[in-house]
């Protein structure tokens, strides 16, 4: 099978000019098949405390109401997807940015929950990504650029995190693809003690994670993302790591950075 990156970004890097223009120019010189996924969740909040939005987060999702819905669509849809897009050019890489919406590529659903109401917040499952048209693009050479924007064919835009999108794509095309899911961020993988950069493990499977989760040593972020990391490796994904952003390079060379998602 033919092998496809599937790579994850979020807002610590995208508002970090320099290290993210770093990023896409060892994102760009990766060969063969690739898709970038990005959030945007940092750059959506500085915004938001501007505009006098209030912001709420749960289990590491953001309560979007219509004034949210309108920020996030304009911050993740349009500012961040097309200017990864244009950076991504100016390094002779041939990406195309999306939204779910566009050729109905990623569909959701609102999301229920029995006591929160979330909004305009889509879930989606494997069934929702439309891996025709992206094996399509790939297929042309082009580089899909996923923002975390989702529709539900009924006219809604809806606000989806990106490390699940990142994970249900990963999940749709590893019947079609030897696929990697890499999720990059600013740590080097998961950290035994938050506190110690060194202190990353090279793998960990779900009783470590629900160790070091009783342990009260996962925080924020780290939860969903493992969450989401685990659901791709027990759907199908071949290879999940978490890695730090600046060592792309030496993940795509020798593939053994980061902590790897075992089962
Ligand atoms: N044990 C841990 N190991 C690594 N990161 C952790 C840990 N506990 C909490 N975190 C936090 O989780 C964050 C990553 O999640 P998040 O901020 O959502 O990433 P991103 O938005 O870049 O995708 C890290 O920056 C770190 O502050
Ligand atoms: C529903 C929901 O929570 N959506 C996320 C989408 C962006 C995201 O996931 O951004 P990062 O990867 O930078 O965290 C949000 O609005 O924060």
């Amino acid at each position: 099978m033919q092998k496809l990156y599937i790579i994850k970004i979020g807002g610590n890097l995208i508002d970090d000019k320099k290290s993210l223009k770093a990023f896409l120019e060892q994102f760009s010189k990766i060969k063969g098949a690739k898709i970038l996924i990005h959030g945007g969740g940092k750059l959506a909040e500085t915004l938001a405390e501007k505009l006098k939005i209030t912001q709420t987060m749960i289990d590491g999702r953001r309560i979007t109401n219509k004034k949210t819905l309108k920020l996030v669509t304009m911050v993740y849809a349009g500012r961040i997807n097309k200017n990864l897009v244009a950076k991504l050019q100016s390094f002779n890489c041939n990406a195309i940015g999306f939204s779910g919406a566009d050729g109905n590529m990623i569909q959701a659903e609102k999301r229920h929950h029995p006591e929160i109401d979330f909004g305009f917040v889509g879930d989606i499952n494997e069934n929702s990504i439309n891996h025709e048209l992206i094996m399509n693009m790939i297929n042309l050479g082009l580089v899909p650029v996923f923002s975390a924007i989702t529709h539900d064919k009924k006219g809604n835009l809806f606000n989806t995190n990106a490390d699940t999108i990142a994970g249900t794509v990963a999940q749709a095309l590893s019947k079609h693809f030897d696929t990697e899911l890499l999720f990059c961020f600013d740590k080097n993988g998961v950290l035994e003690n938050i506190e110690d950069e060194n202190s990353n493990l090279k793998t960990i499977n779900k009783q470590e994670f629900s160790e070091l989760k009783s342990a009260g040593k996962l925080h924020k972020g780290i939860l969903p993302k493992l969450e989401n990391a685990f659901r791709a490796k027990e759907n199908g994904v071949q290879k999940v790591f978490l890695i730090n952003e600046k060592k792309l390079s030496y993940q795509i060379k020798l593939g053994n950075e980061g902590t790897e998602i075992c089962l």
